[in-house]
């Protein structure tokens, strides 16, 4: 596994990168593009870049993206905490090109019933593999090391059969949600961590520097064979010393 850590002035600068990142992600993948998008935060970073970043054709070859969610909290789509209905509102009408497949939460199932629908979608999407190997997977961190909705000394951590799980207790409302587990995460082709503001600078310093006998869950995330990237911006990157490459033009 290799690492990259990047730094940018600001999210105004980091959103383009990414979005670069994303279309050229799009266009190496030689032929169906699969993409995984996380929550929170980044839902409005992507609206705002990744459209105009990608060729007026589409994303890349003619065949659909693949677009899978890293969590999803347990909501109506129509509510506001819902990512996928978040990413329908504000991004997916909007990609150029062929119209995406995307695998969106069976609304109305308890949250175990969710977690293996979800599953046999993606055992579906990516037939014949053992494990389903996201080309990218764009993942979020909170102030508390969280990723995806893997917590901090959480039971999910250790999830080794499932490649989808349910989580009812959720520290982080709302309580119910369905979350990759760390063995999916870790097959991706590569790995994104997308972090911004000063909240996020002291959980930073710990997973990226430091060697704790209890990881952090996105320190978990080392994707065996693949990439893993950083991009933050200098508030979230303000109390890190290793180095790091700075991005001050695009
Ligand atoms: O609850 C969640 O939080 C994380 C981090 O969100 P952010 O707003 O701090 O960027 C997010 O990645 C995850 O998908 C979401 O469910």
């Amino acid at each position: 596994m290799s690492r990259r850590v990047s730094v940018f002035p600001s999210p105004q600068e980091l959103g383009p990168a990414l979005a670069q990142l994303v279309a050229q992600r799009a266009a190496g993948s030689g032929g169906r593009f699969s993409l995984g998008l996380s929550g929170g935060s980044l839902v409005a970073l992507l609206a705002r870049d990744l459209p105009s970043a990608l060729p007026g054709g589409g994303g890349g070859g003619d065949e659909p993206w693949l677009v899978a969610f890293c969590d999803e909290r347990l909501v109506p789509p129509e509510h506001p905490e819902s990512t996928s209905g978040a990413y329908e509102a504000q991004l997916l009408p909007r990609l150029p090109g062929p119209k995406p497949r995307v695998l969106s939460v069976t609304p109305g199932l308890s949250p175990h019933d969710a977690a293996a629908d979800y599953a046999a979608k993606l055992r579906e999407a990516f037939r014949g593999a053992s494990m389903p190997v996201f080309d990218l997977l764009i993942l979020g961190v909170g102030p508390d090391g969280h990723t995806c909705s893997l917590f901090p000394d959480h039971p999910l951590l250790k999830e080794e059969e499932k490649i989808v799980a349910a989580i009812t207790d959720s520290p982080k409302p709302p309580p119910e949600r369905i979350t990759l587990t760390l063995p999916v995460l870790n097959a991706a082709r590569t790995v994104v961590f997308v972090a911004t503001g000063g909240g996020k600078a002291a959980v930073l310093k710990r997973i990226l520097e430091g060697s704790e006998q209890n990881p952090l869950p996105a320190a978990r995330v080392q994707p065996h064979t693949g990439q893993l990237l950083w991009f933050l911006d200098e508030a979230a990157a303000a109390e890190l010393s290793i180095p790091l490459e700075k991005h001050s033009v695009l």
